[in-house]
């Protein structure tokens, strides 16, 4: 089939790469003449694991085409994917400036039938708009179908949760669409979730609102349990074995970043209150992640005197381990609040250069000389299994800032350090 992706992102790219992969002819467009020219090179502007290989492997066999002409693509194409960002906006909105600009195109390009699928995460009712907007630009209703088919892959293992997803969900108001997606996916083997436009839109939120309830849970949880002794790590568990609750996503620590949970948390929030409702359970979520960064710097202050003074090791600056997105990362934010403290930061992150008030380190070992403390704020796999005796022998102090829980405190203790962590007694 012909396929033309547009927005050459995240989900854009691994979406481009996959349905290439399975012998569709992908047109991937984007309005960004850089990317487009790197991607021409055969350069992949994020970092993603796998991406670049599979790119460059359908791009050399002919499938997967990169273009910034909306046009061409939307002509020899006959379905037609959205995946442009929806940033935040000022007020905490959905921002559909990208997204309604590629409508307002469409609408002067489309003169066959193509079937419009959203991959874009957007506000509930959107998909309905897209359809009522189409027709009133004078698109005939013949012509086109919209669909609401959201994503779900995770950052750092995009390809892995493109080719095996929990679900497809497929929002319609009519049948005839349906049959064109599963034919496109028929390589997939997932239970379809078939609904309404609204219904999709809605179950996209509700998944990153109830991860992001999920987390804050285990979080707060972690702060009573501090009180306690207790370790969380052993709640964690004790709850995950409950299949009713499950393991994942227990994990407490800093709290979520990324480009999704905390932006979806707010339109969600925004959206509730649109209608009049008001919107505890979310609104709690975000309360408690947000004071997550005053809690690991107030738990060090307690530990280590005259924190200015000091010189301090920040591990990890991307919103978690394997890629290289920092959007509402966590580790920023504990950066900023320790360039506000006073501190000396120094930083190591595999992938990202930080750039603001820090010294950024290529070797991770440097990166600890005479430092007083480390933090591990992404549990990167090298930070997680690091020679700790050779770390030990390059810094300076021996106060060790566990944010993720990704380290033994046995093993952090027995090369001399002192394990700081909440609720690890
Ligand atoms: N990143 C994720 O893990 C993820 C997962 C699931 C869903 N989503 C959702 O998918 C959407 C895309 O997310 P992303 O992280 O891939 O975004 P991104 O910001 O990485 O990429 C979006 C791309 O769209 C391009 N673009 C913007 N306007 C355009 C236009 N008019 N024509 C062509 N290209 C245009 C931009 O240049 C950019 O390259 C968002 O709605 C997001 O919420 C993201
Ligand atoms: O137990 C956990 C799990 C995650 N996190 C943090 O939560 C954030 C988000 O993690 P994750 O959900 O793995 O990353 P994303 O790539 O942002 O993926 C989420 O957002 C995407 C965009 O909508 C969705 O498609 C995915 O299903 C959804 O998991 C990160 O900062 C993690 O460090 C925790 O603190 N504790």
């Amino acid at each position: 089939m012909d396929v033309c992706v547009i927005g050459a992102g995240y989900v854009g790219l691994t979406t481009s790469a996959v349905l290439a992969s399975f012998g569709h002819h992908v047109h991937c467009v984007d309005n960004d003449e850089l990317k487009i020219s790197m991607l021409l090179e055969g350069k992949v502007p994020i970092y993603e694991p796998g991406l670049e290989e599979l790119i460059i492997e359908y791009k050399e066999k002919g499938n997967l085409v990169f273009t910034s002409q909306l046009s061409d693509a939307v002509k020899s194409s006959s379905i037609i994917f959205i995946a442009v960002g929806t940033p935040l906006s000022e007020d905490g909105m959905a921002d559909l400036s990208f997204y309604q600009a590629v409508a307002d195109e469409l609408s002067t390009l489309i003169d066959s039938y193509k079937t419009i699928v959203t991959k874009s995460t957007v506000p509930v009712g959107t998909n309905n708009k897209l359809q009522r907007k189409l027709l009133e630009k004078g698109v005939s209703a013949e012509n086109f179908d919209v669909v609401s088919n959201p994503e779900f892959l995770r950052e750092g293992t995009a390809i892995y949760d493109t080719l095996h997803p929990d679900k497809i969900v497929i929002g319609v108001n009519k049948p005839k669409p349906v049959a064109t997606l599963q034919k496109l996916y028929q390589q997939i083997e997932a239970p379809l979730i078939i609904t309404s436009l609204n219904g999709a839109e809605m179950i996209k939120y509700a998944s990153n609102a109830f991860l992001a309830v999920k987390i804050s849970f285990i979080n707060e949880l972690a702060k009573i349990s501090d009180a306690y002794d207790v370790d969380i790590m052993d709640v964690a568990l004790g709850l995950g074995t409950d299949p009713r609750i499950g393991p994942h996503f227990l994990q407490a620590g800093l709290g979520y970043g990324g480009s999704c949970l905390p932006k979806d948390l707010t339109s969600m929030e925004h959206q509730a209150q649109k209608q009049g409702i008001t919107p505890h359970l979310l609104k709690a979520a975000k309360t408690i992640n947000d004071s997550l960064i005053d809690l690991y710097v107030e738990k060090l202050k307690s530990k280590v005197t005259n924190l200015p003074t000091k010189r301090i090791t920040v591990w990890g600056a991307s919103f978690k381990p394997n890629t290289d997105d920092t959007r509402h990362s966590q580790a920023l934010k504990l950066i900023d609040q320790l360039i506000e403290e006073g501190c000396e930061v120094h930083v190591f992150d595999p992938i990202v250069t930080v750039d603001k008030q820090v010294t950024n380190y290529k070797e991770m070992y440097e990166s600890v000389k005479r430092s007083d403390v480390l933090i591990v704020a992404t549990e990167w796999k090298q930070f997680t299994q690091a020679d700790w005796a050779l770390v030990k022998e390059k810094m300076k102090g021996e106060t060790i800032l566990d944010c993720r829980n990704c380290l033994s405190p046995r093993t952090i203790k027995h090369h001399g350090f002192t394990y700081l962590g909440v609720a690890r007694p």
